[in-house]
């Protein structure tokens, strides 16, 4: 049952998914976007991380799963998405690096069902990804070449068909420079919350709105 009634009535919740390969550029972008537009940043692999940090009830079980690149069940990370929302008090959220497979997608649906108003992919080669996670030098578990290929692995299989499941996608060069890539990412949303406030409502990613942006 959806939790879209967990939310103070007649409030309109905006919801970007952020998706990309791994090392595309989420986190780097979605600060710029929480200090250019309001929104939350609610990154699902910082939420993950942050459990096993407490040593939580499943903290070992994600643990292991993400040294080995694998998806974490997708009721653990909509729990942790949901409540995160919910004690933001914010109305506008980045869903970073979420969903990951389509079990993802229809856990979300299901227990949240707050349509995203647009998925922004940030298109990134391969080479260049490895080379930027093999630089990162933020101590993370699954930052090591074996991890990565795994990663790589569920990214293309799992992950990229969700991309193409939504309609409305607004896909970036994410090659360029985090500067550079961010003025196409203000573009995109300076038109999504244009025509939000000119349409005094949701400009949903499954209604039938031309993409805002090439699609793959
Ligand atoms: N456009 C860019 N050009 C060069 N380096 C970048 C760019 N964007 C981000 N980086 C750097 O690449 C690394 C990965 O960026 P970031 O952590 O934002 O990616 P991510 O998509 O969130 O990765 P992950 O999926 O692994 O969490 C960081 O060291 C960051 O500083
Ligand atoms: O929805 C999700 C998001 C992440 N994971 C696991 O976390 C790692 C790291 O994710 P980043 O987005 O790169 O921080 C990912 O490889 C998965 O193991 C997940 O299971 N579900
Ligand atoms: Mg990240």
């Amino acid at each position: 049952m959806s939790q879209a009634g967990a939310f103070p009535p007649g409030k309109k919740i905006t919801v970007v998914f952020v998706i990309g390969g791994p090392g595309s550029g989420k986190g780097t972008q979605c600060s710029k976007i929480v200090r250019h537009f309001g929104f939350t940043h609610l990154s699902a692999g910082d939420l993950l991380r942050q459990q096993v940090q407490s040593d939580t009830e499943h903290g070992a079980m994600i643990k292991n799963l993400m040294h080995e690149g694998k998806l974490v069940p997708s009721d653990i990370i909509v729990r942790l998405l949901l409540t995160a929302m919910l004690q933001s008090g914010n109305d506008r959220f980045l869903v970073d690096g979420f969903p990951r497979n389509e079990e993802n997608r229809r856990a979300y649906e299901s227990v949240i069902g707050i349509e995203p108003e647009l998925v922004l992919f940030i298109d990134c080669p391969r080479e260049e990804l490895e080379r930027r996670i093999l630089h990162r030098d933020q101590g993370r578990d699954d930052d090591n070449v074996d991890t990565i290929r795994k990663r790589f692995q569920v990214f293309h299989d799992s992950t990229l068909p969700v991309v193409l499941y939504y309609d409305r996608m607004g896909k970036v060069d994410g090659a360029k420079s985090a500067d550079a890539v961010f003025d196409d990412v203000k573009a995109i949303f300076t038109q999504l919350l244009t025509t939000q406030a000119s349409q005094g409502g949701n400009a949903s990613s499954r209604r039938s709105n031309p993409p805002l942006c090439s699609v793959l």
